[in-house]
């Protein structure tokens, strides 16, 4: 029995550092790097980034739009990827954005299952459709050791057009974003299940404290972009992606800032370490930056 999820990246984190590395083949970057934008420079870019780095780094998070889009080659090329990147001992952060009803969210939830193509290690999830909605990947996450990360409060500029929404359940009022932490605080409780009351905050955070503070299998994604922290993390009992880093603005002072000591951060940085590709010891050097940066801080 694999292991869950909170625990493997707990252990990936202690032996490597928190920073998790995108792999994002945008055209710019491969047109920078001087390879084509076909399935032939995918694989190129994609395999030098899994050969630099997945040795080193505790979390490779490739980004499945940019392979989507070459069709089944670009799936091949990933589905390649996951599997020398996990066999290096990097854990593999599905960049999916996945949400929908119940019995599609069931498929979607299928890249944790082992014997799948893209096997990963935990995927991104959207909220938009309900928690409810989110189920049965948890379920699927349970099941296989696998992990959850659901966006919260994304990187973007007017991502609090919808997030800060407020919404009430009839006995208080809180934001969207909130309602997504507080679902996956109760994820993280045992024996809560949809419907539940959401778990008392301070419960949460004894449970979370026992524990330690990354054993929970289910994060979420908070930017290092915000201005301030709007969201309460307290007792999340779960780890905290932070996307934003360098190329959106985001810095290693801002997550000092926005998150506290007993936050489990895993800071992902796509573009800005890609750009120092494809010499493979620029990339791990642009890579070692910024983990020197964060075990600084
Ligand atoms: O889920 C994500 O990873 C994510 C959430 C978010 O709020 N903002 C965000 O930028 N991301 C992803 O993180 C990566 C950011 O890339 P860079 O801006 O190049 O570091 C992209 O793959 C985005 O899709």
């Amino acid at each position: 029995m694999t292991e869950p999820f909170g625990r493997r990246l707990a252990d990936a984190v202690a032996a490597r550092g928190p920073l998790c590395v995108g792999i994002d083949p945008h055209v710019p970057l491969l047109e920078r790097w001087g390879l084509p934008d076909s399935p032939e420079g995918l694989a190129r870019f994609t395999d030098a980034v899994v050969d630099a780095l997945a040795g080193t780094v505790a979390v490779l998070k490739p980004q499945l739009a940019f392979y989507e889009r070459h069709g089944s080659r670009g799936l091949a090329v990933l589905e390649d990827a996951v599997a020398r990147a996990r066999a290096a001992g990097a854990l593999v952060l599905l960049d999916a954005k996945r949400g929908d009803i119940g019995s599609t969210m069931d498929a979607y939830a299928d890249h944790l299952r082992p014997g799948h193509p893209l096997h990963s290690d935990a995927m991104t999830v959207s909220p938009f459709l309900g928690p409810g909605s989110l189920q049965p990947a948890v379920d699927t996450a349970r099941q296989h050791g696998g992990g959850l990360f659901v966006l919260a409060r994304t990187s973007n500029p007017d991502a609090g057009t919808l997030q800060h929404a407020v919404v009430s359940d009839g006995v208080r009022q809180r934001s969207v974003a909130q309602v997504v932490v507080d679902t996956v605080r109760g994820w993280n409780t045992p024996g809560w299940v949809v419907g539940d009351p959401l778990p008392d905050v301070a419960a949460a955070r004894d449970l979370a404290g026992r524990w330690g503070p990354t054993t929970g299998s289910f994060g979420v994604v908070v930017g290092a972009t915000l201005h301030e922290l709007d969201v309460d993390l307290d007792g999340l009992g779960g780890p905290v992606l932070a996307p934003g880093l360098g190329a959106q603005g985001g810095s290693v002072a801002d997550l000092r800032r926005l998150f506290g000591a007993g936050t489990a951060v895993v800071p992902t940085v796509s573009r800005d370490v890609l750009a120092a590709g494809p010499d493979p010891m620029a990339l791990r050097a642009a890579a070692e930056r910024w983990a020197t940066e964060l075990a600084a801080a």
